[in-house]
């Protein structure tokens, strides 16, 4: 009798482990079917949903702070399946697709199935009225308004004002003897926003405490919202604080004052008092809020963007020198005379070094927007509340629109690229608003560099800072600096 339950345990067992496994198998199949096999018609992304629960955060944590930046979680995914898959990342399904026709229909138009998709934390910190976190028919509105501060008139001035800085900063360079390139972008494109936005120079006080402000806000939004005191999102709350009530102060004061400078600020409270009705104003929530955004939409890309064109300028000499030869041509070499801004125009060769870097580091990598229903891409289904990412960097780097993609080459832009081919300020309705301001920056800056010094990076080492909202440069690129 004894003998026969025995053998009835041991038939059970087998039986057990025959299902686990053949269920083992059939998972492992299922996964791999989808992962790997080619789309017939109407498939889900290939890709991997990782554990459950967690899915793959994991590992897009281990990239973000790795040497080759949160960009190298798509990277080694996409060279796995291909220009578009699926991955779940802090509980939510994305796809990652890098093809410019996906560009075109999902930026181009700003499709009503899709929404801009921002991180709750973030929009806390910029404030609900902030362009960047609003829904589409608010967006519209707040966009106008904003955008109607970017007006040749404006871009000039700021090209001169932007222009003396830049001066004055390299002048000082002089006396220093190393370097830290990011560190001297932040300051120089934090000021020069400052001012365009609302004049502040001379207030140093009061500049510094924005700063400081400023770099909180930042850093808080990539941390855990932990709303306790000493924690990064609680710093950051505190800051946001401080800078809404030092606007709002600015804003009362210009009308009592009744002061009137050139400035965003300005044309946006003279706007307030036309006899425009109320609903289509901006109000005093919106105009803080979108000066805050631009505040930190515009410093820390632009400062990595000339952090990375110094880097691949050292990296390629004949560049660099081809480069200095043509900027010496122009009469403004000596940095007494103010580069009028028509001039800008004719730096060709300097705008192709321009827009080779924003290519080569693609600052913003990729842009999410959330599916509001189900919905078809191309041959792929997608789910209502997917974030569908459009990966620019796989497009920058893609072999097929750029020949040598990995390599520094600033004549491929002799000719202009095609349509959503090049996505360093986005697409659509939602393309940078700043893109004017952000090259004129970085041509100003580098007309003035090669113009006055050449450069040597001290530490060559190219990996990328942990936790960066963009990616940039770990050190912050070190450099030694010898007069022309
Ligand atoms: C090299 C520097 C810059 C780069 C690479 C850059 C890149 C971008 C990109 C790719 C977007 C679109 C994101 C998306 O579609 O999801 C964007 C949006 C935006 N950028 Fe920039 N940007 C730069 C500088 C600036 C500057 C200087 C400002 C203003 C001072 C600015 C203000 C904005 C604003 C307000 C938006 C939101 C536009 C909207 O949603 O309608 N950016 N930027």
């Amino acid at each position: 009798m004894q003998m026969v339950i025995l053998l009835l345990n041991v038939s059970n067992l087998f039986l057990i482990g025959a299902v686990t496994l053949a269920w083992v198998l059939l998972w492992v199949f299922k996964r791999s079917c989808i992962s790997a096999s080619p789309c017939n018609k109407h498939c889900v992304p290939p890709g991997n949903s990782g554990f459950p629960l967690v899915g793959e955060t994991l590992a897009f944590v281990r990239a973000y702070s790795g040497p080759y930046g949160v960009y190298d979680f798509v990277r080694t995914r996409h060279r796995k399946y291909g220009d578009c898959f699926r991955t779940k990342i802090f509980g939510k399904t994305h796809v990652f697709i890098s093809r410019s026709k996906v560009a075109k229909s999902l930026l181009g138009s700003e499709s009503l199935d899709f929404s801009k998709r921002y991180i709750k934390s973030i929009g806390e910190l910029l404030g609900k009225e902030s362009m960047l976190c609003s829904s589409h028919e608010h967006h519209a509105f707040l966009r106008y308004h904003v955008s109607n501060l970017f007006t040749l008139d404006t871009l000039a001035s700021f090209a001169e004002y932007f222009d003396e800085l830049t001066v004055q900063i390299l002048e000082e360079w002089k006396r220093k003897e190393h370097i830290l390139v990011f560190d001297e972008a932040m300051e120089l494109t934090f000021r020069a926003i400052c001012k365009m936005i609302m004049s502040l120079d001379d207030e140093e006080e009061e500049l510094k405490r924005l700063q400081h402000d400023i770099f909180l806000i930042t850093e808080a939004m990539l941390s855990f919202p932990l709303r306790f005191p000493g924690t990064r999102f609680y710093k950051g709350l505190k800051a946001r604080k401080r800078v809404m009530n030092a606007l709002r102060e600015k804003i009362s004061s210009r009308r009592k004052s009744f002061e009137n400078k050139r400035d965003f600020l300005q044309f946006l409270l003279s706007t307030n008092q036309s006899e425009k009705k109320d609903e289509e104003l901006l109000n005093d929530d919106q105009i803080v809020d979108n000066i805050l955004t631009l505040i930190i939409a515009g410093q820390v890309t632009t400062a990595s963007a000339i952090t990375w064109m110094v880097r691949y300028l050292d990296e390629h000499a004949e560049v660099q020198d081809k480069l200095r030869e043509m900027q010496l041509g122009f009469k403004y070499k000596c940095s007494d005379i103010t580069l009028a801004p028509r001039t800008l125009n004719e730096m060709q060769y300097a705008s192709k070094v321009v827009k080779e870097t924003l290519r080569m580091a693609t600052v913003v990598s990729w842009f999410p927007r959330e599916a509001l229903k189900d919905c078809q891409i191309e041959e792929f289904q997608i789910k209502k509340g997917w974030t569908v990412n459009v990966d620019a960097r796989g497009i920058h780097y893609d072999s097929k629109i750029y020949n040598d993609p990995t390599k520094f080459i600033p004549s491929r832009f002799d000719d202009d690229p095609k349509p959503y081919t090049f996505l360093a300020f986005g697409a659509g309705g939602r393309t940078c608003l700043g893109m004017n301001l952000a090259k004129i920056m970085m041509l100003v800056f580098l007309h003035r560099l090669v113009t006055t010094y050449r450069w040597e990076v001290r530490d060559k080492d190219w990996s990328q800072e942990k936790w960066a909202m963009f990616p940039r440069l770990r050190n912050g690129c070190p450099i030694t600096v010898l007069a022309v």
